[in-house]
Order: C-alpha cells, then sequence, then structure tokens
C-alpha cells in the first residue's frame, strides 16, 4: 500500500461519535460512586471500630484490621450508591437535582453501571469477610441489599420509605464495631454491643431532618417525578415541619445518651450539647421561617453535626 493510500483507508483522527474510554469518564464513575457520601459513612464506620474491643490482636493488626474495614465499607456503599441510581435512571431523569448524572445522561452504560456496582459489592464484602469477620460481612451484605431492594423501590410508593432507607443508613458503624470484635463478631448483638446501637440510634434519628430539609427543598423536582416524598403529599409543609422538629428535639437527649450510660465522658456531653442544641435552632428556623435558605442551612448543619458529635465520642471514650 503506497502511502497516498494509507491516509485514505486510515483517517489518522478518530471518528468523533468514537465511545470515550472508562479512562476517560473516569470523573464520571466517581460521580456515579458518591464519594461524600461515602465518605461520611467510613468516619461512622470508624468511629463504630474505634468503640469494639478485640483484645486479642496487637497495634499494627488493629490498624491493618481498621484500613481493610474501611476499604470494604467504602467499596460496599458506593455499590449501593450505584446500583440505586441504575434503579432510578427514569426518575432521575425528571428531576432537576439528578437529571444531569451519568446514568439519566448515558455518559455511563446500564451494563457498565451494573458491571461497576456488583463489582464494587463483591470486593467490599469478600474483604470483610476475609480480612475482618462474619458479622461485619453479612452486616454489610445486609445494608446494601436492604438499601437497593427494599428502600429504593419503596421511594415510589410511600413517605415510610425514609424510616426504612434509614435503617441501612445507620448500619455503618455498626459494621465497624462488628469488624473490631473478636471471632465472628455477633457479639454485637449482645448486651455488651450497646456502644454500637447507640451510634445506631443516633444516626438513624438524624436522618430525618437530614433528608427531610432536603427533601422539602427539592418537593416540586420530586413531585415531577412522581416520588411520594413526605414534603409531596403534606403541600402545607405541617407534617414535614413537626417531623423535623421531632427529629431534633429527640436528638439531643438521645446524643447525651453515651456518657448517660458511661462510654463516653463529660467533654463529648457537653459536645453532642451544643451541637444538639445549634442543629434544633436550625430546625426550629426552618420551621418557624419555612425558606429554601433556612432548610439550607439545616442541611448543612447536619453534614456538620453528625461527624463532629461522632468525633467528640471516639475522643472522649471511656
Ligand atoms: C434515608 C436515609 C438518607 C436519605 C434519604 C438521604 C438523602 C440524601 C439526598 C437526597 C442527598 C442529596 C444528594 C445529591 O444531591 O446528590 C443527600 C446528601 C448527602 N447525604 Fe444523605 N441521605 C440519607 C442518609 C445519609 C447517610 C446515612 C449519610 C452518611 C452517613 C448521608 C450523607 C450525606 C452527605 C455527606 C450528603 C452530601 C453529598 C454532597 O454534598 O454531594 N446521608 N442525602
Ligand atoms: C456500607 C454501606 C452499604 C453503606 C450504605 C449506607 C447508605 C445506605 C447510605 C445511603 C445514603 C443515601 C445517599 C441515601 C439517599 O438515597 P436516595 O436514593 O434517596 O438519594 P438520591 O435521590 O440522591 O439518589
Amino acid at each position: 500500500m503506497t502511502l497516498a493510500e494509507q491516509n485514505i483507508t486510515q483517517p489518522s483522527i478518530e471518528p468523533l461519535d468514537q465511545p470515550r474510554s472508562i479512562f476517560a469518564r473516569r470523573s464520571d464513575f466517581i460521580e456515579l460512586a458518591k464519594v461524600k457520601i461515602t465518605r461520611m459513612v467510613i468516619i461512622t464506620a470508624y468511629i463504630g471500630y474505634g468503640f469494639a474491643n478485640d483484645a486479642g490482636i496487637s497495634n499494627a493488626q488493629w490498624y491493618a484490621k481498621l484500613f481493610i474495614m474501611l476499604l470494604g465499607v467504602a467499596l460496599a456503599c458506593m455499590s449501593a450508591s450505584v446500583l440505586n441510581q441504575l434503579y432510578e435512571i427514569d426518575t432521575d431523569q425528571l428531576m432537576d437535582r439528578t437529571k444531569k448524572r451519568p446514568l439519566p445522561t448515558s455518559r455511563i452504560s446500564k451494563t457498565e453501571a451494573l458491571i461497576f456496582g456488583l463489582a464494587l459489592g463483591v470486593l467490599g464484602i469478600a474483604l470483610l469477610s476475609l480480612f475482618t469477620n462474619a458479622a461485619a460481612a453479612l452486616l454489610c451484605l445486609f445494608t446494601i441489599v436492604s438499601y437497593v431492594l427494599i428502600y429504593t423501590p419503596l421511594k415510589r410508593i410511600s413517605p415510610v420509605a425514609l424510616l426504612v432507607g434509614a435503617i441501612p443508613g445507620a448500619m455503618p458503624p455498626v459494621i465497624g464495631y462488628a469488624a473490631g470484635l473478636e471471632g465472628s463478631g455477633f457479639t454485637v448483638f449482645n448486651n455488651t454491643g450497646w456502644a454500637a446501637w447507640i451510634i445506631f440510634g443516633i444516626m438513624f434519628v438524624w436522618q430525618v431532618p437530614h433528608f427531610l430539609a432536603l427533601a422539602w427543598m427539592y418537593r416540586d423536582d420530586y413531585a415531577k417525578a412522581n416520588m411520594p416524598m413526605l414534603p409531596v403529599i403534606d403541600p402545607d409543609g405541617s407534617r414535614t415541619f413537626m417531623q423535623i422538629l421531632i427529629g431534633c428535639i429527640t436528638l439531643v437527649p438521645l446524643g447525651l445518651l453515651p456518657t448517660m450510660i458511661g462510654i463516653s465522658g463529660l467533654a463529648y456531653f457537653f459536645a453532642a450539647l451544643i451541637c444538639g442544641l445549634i442543629f434544633l435552632y436550625y430546625g426550629y428556623k426552618v420551621v418557624r421561617f419555612p425558606s429554601r435558605q433556612h432548610a439550607r442551612t439545616l442541611f448543612l448543619a447536619s453534614l456538620v453535626y453528625l461527624p463532629v458529635v461522632l468525633l467528640f465520642m471516639l475522643i472522649d471514650k471511656m
């Protein structure tokens, strides 16, 4: 073949509609995996781990197990997020907040998302079962399955989905705690596992104002996608605001419980009290003077409240 023929048969530039490589779309995969939520999830799993007591291992083994546990939980959380978005392409397409995500815009195909989501999940659970223990792996599997197969479909049917989704949402500290225990880790269900379940309770209740503030801001969006979130079926907002207030009020005494039962000290007590009251103040503001700005402030306050209170709990562990 002459040089001239080569130039005709082998164009030097790729056609414009050539699919972009996975590497070129790495930021889309990162967006699909919801790394910011994953970061918060691993903080909460770390706190749970810090409260567990595996007396039989050295310092180095403790840190190695911590690292693997956090990696496993992070992969599992990303898996749950990817599979959740795979299920919600149609509704995400209808909402302004979500319509630019990688799946509704076809920047990532359904098959790629399925393979990516399943691979992350299998890897995460495998790491937990091989290097931590059976309880941590099974609790994590339960978390992915209940989030993807129960909470996600339920979102289209009932506002109760929030309370159902808050169960997997509050599981990461319990997974971390179980991973930090000796043997199979199932003693997390004994009366020695109190710390794990109290953190679970704090996280469970925290999710109510966390989500309802956001759902109220995006109520028109949810209505467009036919999602019966509480602010959609409660047009005057009275039930939404009542539940936000109940959540914020409950969080104040609940946050003090770790000191009351002797797993945290006084520094934690005052940190939890101050954070709880500030959070309640923002909850009160949105309830008393409903506005997008106040709802956003409450949502942002939720993102500060949780890591600050939990980190104080770890620092002031008794
Ligand atoms: C039923 C439970 C929950 C619901 C319904 C919920 C809902 C949401 C929604 C709709 C967003 C906005 C996401 C976006 O625009 O991409 C969000 C943001 C966020 N959520 Fe939650 N959430 C829940 C539980 C949790 C849990 C358990 C955590 C972590 C421990 C968490 C951490 C976050 C963080 C860090 C953000 C901000 C993400 C960002 O800035 O991109 N959420 N949540
Ligand atoms: C270890 C492990 C598996 C952890 C998972 C923890 C977990 C279930 C976190 C869920 C948090 C979250 C983003 C819920 C919102 O989903 P959404 O569908 O309401 O949000 P969207 O409308 O933005 O998609």
